[in-house]
């Protein structure tokens, strides 16, 4: 159970110091986390109840880059107007994004300040090392510590094989868990990484186990914290949307439908990613511009003949080294676009002060 005396915010993972209040009226506002974003509006909590509020109007200036608007996971300043404003994002410790959707390349932002990401995948047919490398990718950079959670190992065949392949293309560091998502017993090795202050998100595909272990981890106070599950007329049990969980661990889980689809931005680098090796390896080519398919001296090529360098890890990388290219290259040029336009604005800006004087 929470400690009764631990601050409301610490419940909505706030930790460290609180900040300074605001310089000129301390008394009119108040910290509150971000936990979702309808197109009304944003929907905030401060630790005891959830309420509705609108960004000031400077957050709405079409010109701002979307990154420096509050986003779910953002500790805002909100002050006490009818309906409450949101005044100032305070400092993200972590920021996870992903490429926007659509034509125009621009960085969408999941969620900030999480703690610890769980990158879910089930010990079944489900069972995908290349999609886990891509969550992980994600991830790297995001200030957020990735943890792979293999859900099923209680009806998978061989959990162990699948451990051992998984163990041998992902980043050392980076903790594999094998779980029964049914189990409380058995999800308790997560308990370390939900204590009080952590914000923590899951990701994976659909039926991967997400709603079990979140229901699991929420335990007996599952109906004190809100249901995530509800029964439809079907008898059915549906995932009712909850942006922000408090688990009884004292941590919170912010559930954000954008983490599903991923899509590359085009600011990863395949350096010190999980891929580092690949990429040092190629430093060993003869050629500094080798493509590693027919040049001699190709340290690749080698690797791969002498059973170093996994075939489908191979393939693999470069399926991720095409998917960055191309994210790269829609980045640039969505940037060169803005910056002639920018070009154009200032020409048009010269004609009109030649014209009219300077205004
Ligand atoms: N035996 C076993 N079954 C599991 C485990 N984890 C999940 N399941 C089952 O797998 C099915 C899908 O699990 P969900 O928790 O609904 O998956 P989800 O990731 O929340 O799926 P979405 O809500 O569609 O994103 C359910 O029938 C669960 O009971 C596990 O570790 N062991
Ligand atoms: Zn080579």
């Amino acid at each position: 159970m929470a400690d009764p005396t631990e601050s409301p915010l610490t419940r909505i993972g706030w930790h460290g110091a609180l900040p300074p209040s605001s310089d000129d009226d301390a008394d009119d506002s108040r910290i509150a986390r971000v936990i979702a974003q309808h197109r009304a509006g944003y929907e905030l909590h401060d630790g005891v109840s959830a309420f509705n509020a609108q960004p000031a109007p400077r957050f709405l200036k079409p010109s701002l880059d979307p990154a420096e608007r509050p986003a779910v996971g953002d500790f805002v300043r909100v002050n006490r107007s009818k309906p409450p404003s949101i005044e100032q994002i305070l400092p993200r410790r972590s920021v996870l994004a992903r490429a926007a959707a659509g034509e125009r390349h621009q960085r969408q932002l999941i969620a900030t300040n999480i703690d610890t990401v769980m990158v879910i995948s089930g010990l079944d047919g489900d069972f995908n090392p290349a999609r886990i490398e891509r969550y992980l990718m994600l991830i790297e950079g995001s200030g957020a510590r990735a943890v792979v959670v293999l859900t099923k190992a209680d009806t998978a065949g061989d959990a162990d094989a699948a451990m051992a392949e998984l163990r041998g293309r992902v980043p050392v560091q980076t903790a594999i868990h094998a779980v029964n998502a049914k189990s409380a017993d058995s999800v308790s090795v997560l308990l370390p990484l939900l204590g009080p202050g952590t914000s923590t998100v899951l990701v994976g595909s659909s039926g991967v186990g997400k709603s079990t272990l979140t229901n699991t981890l929420l335990g007996e106070s599952r109906q004190a914290t809100h249901a995530v599950r509800e029964t439809d007329s079907r008898g059915r049990h549906t995932t009712t949307y909850r942006a922000l969980i408090q688990l009884p661990s004292g941590g919170c889980l912010i559930d954000t439908p954008g983490m599903r689809e991923i899509k590359l931005t085009g600011e990863e680098s395949l350096d010190g990613s999980q891929f580092g090796d690949i990429e040092e390896l190629a430093e060993d080519c003869r050629f500094g511009d080798c493509s590693h398919l027919s040049e001699p001296g190709c340290a690749v090529r080698t690797a791969l003949e002498d059973g170093r360098l996994d075939n489908d890890r191979w393939h693999n990388y470069l399926k991720l080294r095409d998917e960055l290219a191309a994210a790269a290259d829609s980045l640039e040029t969505q940037l060169r676009r803005k910056s002639e336009a920018r070009v154009m604005t200032k020409a048009l800006g010269r004609r009109l002060d030649e014209k009219y004087g300077r205004h």
